[in-house]
């Protein structure tokens, strides 16, 4: 049998080589450009920083004047480890399954070009094939640097005039594949804090008893840390009261990352440093928390650097009272799929856009499917590709078609 164009277009997609840390931008905006012309979608481009393009595609509603949807994407991926693929990472493969599927590796398959080249997909389907209008203005936005903490992208484009114009009511971003059966969606996500402590001391030689060394100041500091990720682990696995059990999303977790020291074996270094991954869960103070490390930073005459601090754990209301999120619900469940509404562990653009006012969804419709986002042999199934464009083609029509306050 033929491979379906969507297909062919989804593999174009996934071999241009926009891999950090050098991603290949100016392809990928080349072929953004072909889609919306394809589409018939009015598109601009914009660096905020020199080589980073913002790419968005807008088709208008019949009632502009109405919040839009943003249907948000990034266009990098991560690196890879390249001799652990069974299929290079860039040729995008389409391996025959036994079950008459077919799977597609590459990187970025998952993470997240699925949902990129699915939305585009439901767009030619809604406006080209079937020669639909909705209601409210629709905007496929395509981001950089996603993966190295969005800074040059999403979060330059929020604080410009032109994300401004966009006028969003409610987006769609991100998510996670689910090994079980649901459809994961998440309505906010864990704040990135990454400290690194530095701690200066005495030198001498490495024969005598030096006092006061920089190493040994840090101690006392992992210790700690060590013992709050441990009572952390013991909530995790703790059942919440109804029953079910909890997510990473409902926990502070903390990774030692870092450890720098040393010139030589047998000098006493003069300074150390240790690094965590910190994510903390929204029910946590941030200011408070923060304060909390640099006091303990300075009970052992450590400094703390903060190298990423999220202060802000504003989440999007999953309540029917949020007409896009009754929307949501609404069609999702008559896709066929039951929802898992979660906190989400890592950090994705959507952080930016709550913060800026915009609710926001994060999803990616995989399920009962191997989480493989940043692993290697990276692949979704063909099927999957193929259902989630009926996924977002009902959602994002229920999405626009809700109606404004004049409306109501
Ligand atoms: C603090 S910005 C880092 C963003 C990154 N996002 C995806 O993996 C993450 O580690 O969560
Ligand atoms: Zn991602
Ligand atoms: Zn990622």
């Amino acid at each position: 049998m033929s491979i379906q164009p969507s297909v062919l277009r989804f593999i174009e997609y996934l071999r241009i080589k926009t891999v950090q840390p050098e991603p290949d931008y100016a392809a990928c905006t080349r072929f953004l450009e072909q889609q919306a012309n394809e589409l018939g979608l009015i598109y601009w481009v914009k660096e905020y920083v020199a080589g980073k393009p913002v790419v968005v595609l807008s088709w208008p509603g019949t009632s502009p004047e109405q919040g839009s949807i943003i249907l948000n994407s990034h266009t990098d991926v991560v690196p890879v480890f390249e001799e652990f693929w069974h299929y290079p990472p860039f040729d995008a493969e389409r391996v025959a399954t036994d079950d008459g599927d077919y799977k597609i590796y590459a990187r970025g398959a998952q993470d997240m070009k699925i949902v990129g080249m699915c939305y585009l997909e439901a767009i030619r389907r809604l406006k080209v094939e079937e020669k639909r209008r909705l209601e409210r203005t629709v905007h496929l936005v395509f981001v950089p640097d996603e993966e190295i903490g969005g800074r040059d992208g999403m979060q330059m484009f929020v604080e410009s005039a032109e994300f401004g114009v966009l006028n969003a009511a409610f987006a769609l971003d991100e998510g996670m594949a689910n090994p079980g059966d649901a459809l994961r969606v998440f309505y906010g996500e864990r704040a990135p804090c990454w400290v690194k402590f530095v701690a200066h001391g005495n030198t001498g030689h490495g024969s005598q008893f030096i006092e006061g060394t920089a190493a040994e100041k840090l101690l006392p500091i992992i210790d700690h840390l060590m013992q709050f990720r441990q009572a952390q682990l013991q909530v995790f696995k703790t059942p919440r009261e109804d029953g079910s059990a909890r997510t990473l999303g409902d926990v502070t977790t903390a990774n030692l990352t870092l450890l720098q020291s040393g010139v030589q074996q047998n000098v006493v270094p003069e300074s150390a440093m240790v690094g965590f991954d910190i994510r903390m869960t929204p029910a946590v103070d941030y200011a408070q928390f923060k304060r909390d490390l640099e006091a303990l930073a300075a009970k052992h005459g450590a400094e703390a650097e903060f190298v990423q601090f999220w202060d802000d754990n504003t989440i999007t209301s999953t309540d029917a009272a949020n007409p896009f999120w009754a929307a949501f619900e609404l069609t999702v469940a008559a896709q066929g799929f039951g929802v898992f509404k979660e906190i989400f562990p890592a950090a994705t653009d959507s952080r930016y856009l709550r913060r800026a006012g915009v609710p926001a969804l994060g999803v990616t419709p995989l399920c009962n499917a191997p989480i493989l986002l940043h692993d290697h042999d990276e692949f979704v199934k063909e099927s999957e590709f193929l259902r989630g464009i009926d996924f977002y083609a009902a959602v994002v029509a229920a999405l626009a078609s809700v109606p404004g306050q004049s409306a109501t």
